[in-house]
């Protein structure tokens, strides 16, 4: 363990953070060295990434950390209570394993997950407590609760649209926040999301099926993630609308899921477990 972070408190949860190089391992890797009541105890990187073998600390352009980026999945995550995980799919479902082997809480922010991808997932929780999310926000959590409500509230003559933007480098739409809003939307209805989700327009795309929900995503510049829902009728609109504009709302959630998750069983969670909502 690092002699740079704080150790009056003993039972401090060891956490490792996938991904350190990314902008959410370091968003993670910031918040959790400045917490005294956090153990930093691994940062991962893909193997070949630069930063392998430097101190997390300083390759963030700070003070040493006194851990070292690894590519060792294996030894990291077997020291760890917790695992903060926010990279790819693929890599999500390997750090699932391990994580479900040591034991320790899994914290998955990654998007872009497709149904073989949960499975594995699902397995994996059998073992150990995950608490999976598209978005980790207290305020996304809130609109996906409003947003099955105001879905529940109106008729089909309410078509519903969900948009979202994000920065240039994103590699998944629609985003996981936008399917866990569509979700919602789609609960509301009474209904699963997969039977109601419209496919992507483009061409002659026919008029609006009834009671569809379609998605629409922008991606440009340094746009960390806003997220409308639009309920529109004839002759009135309602949207609501979450802004995203520092990427500290999604550590914040994230390590106090880590947190919670330390007295849990195996089994699959979300934020609004987390959050009480
Ligand atoms: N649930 C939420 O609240 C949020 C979710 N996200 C999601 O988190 C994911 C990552 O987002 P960003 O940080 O913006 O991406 P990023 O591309 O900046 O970072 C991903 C990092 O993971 C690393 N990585 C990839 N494979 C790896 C492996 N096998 N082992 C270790 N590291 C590996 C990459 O080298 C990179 O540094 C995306 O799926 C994004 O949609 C992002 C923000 C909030
Ligand atoms: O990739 C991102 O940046 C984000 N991804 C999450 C998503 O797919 O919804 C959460 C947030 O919007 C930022």
């Amino acid at each position: 363990m690092s002699d740079f972070q704080n150790t009056d408190q003993p039972n401090r949860p060891g956490i490792v953070v996938t991904g350190a190089s990314g902008r959410m391992g370091r968003m993670l890797i910031g918040q959790i060295l400045a917490d005294p009541a956090l153990r930093l105890v691994g940062a991962l990187e893909r193997p070949g990434h630069d930063w392998i073998g430097q101190d997390v600390g300083t390759a963030m352009g700070g003070a040493l950390a006194g851990v070292a980026v690894s590519d060792d999945a294996v030894g990291a995550i077997a020291q760890a209570q917790a695992v903060i995980d926010f990279t790819s799919p693929a890599a999500t479902v390997a750090f699932a394993e391990l994580t479900a082997q040591a034991r320790a809480v899994h914290v998955i922010g990654t998007t872009g997950l497709e149904p073989a991808h949960l499975a594995a997932l699902a397995a994996a929780a059998r073992h150990a407590p995950i608490i999976r999310a598209g978005n980790m926000s207290l305020g996304v959590n809130l609109l996906v609760g409003l947003t099955r409500k105001v879905a529940a509230a109106l008729g089909t003559d309410w078509d519903i649209e969900v948009v979202e933007a994000h920065h240039r480098h994103k590699v998944d739409a629609p985003s996981g926040t936008a399917l866990m809003l569509g979700e919602a939307a789609a609960e509301g209805r009474g209904a699963a999301l997969d039977d109601l989700r419209s496919p992507a327009r483009e061409g002659i795309t026919g008029a609006r099926a009834p009671g569809s929900i379609g998605f629409s995503a922008i991606r440009g510049g340094d746009v960390v993630g806003e997220h409308d829902v639009i309920f529109a009728a004839d002759g009135e609109r309602i949207v609501l609308r979450h802004l995203a504009t520092d990427r500290a709302i999604f550590a914040r959630g994230a390590i106090r899921a880590a947190v919670w998750g330390q007295d849990k069983g195996p089994g699959v969670y979300d934020m609004h477990d987390v959050l009480g909502l």
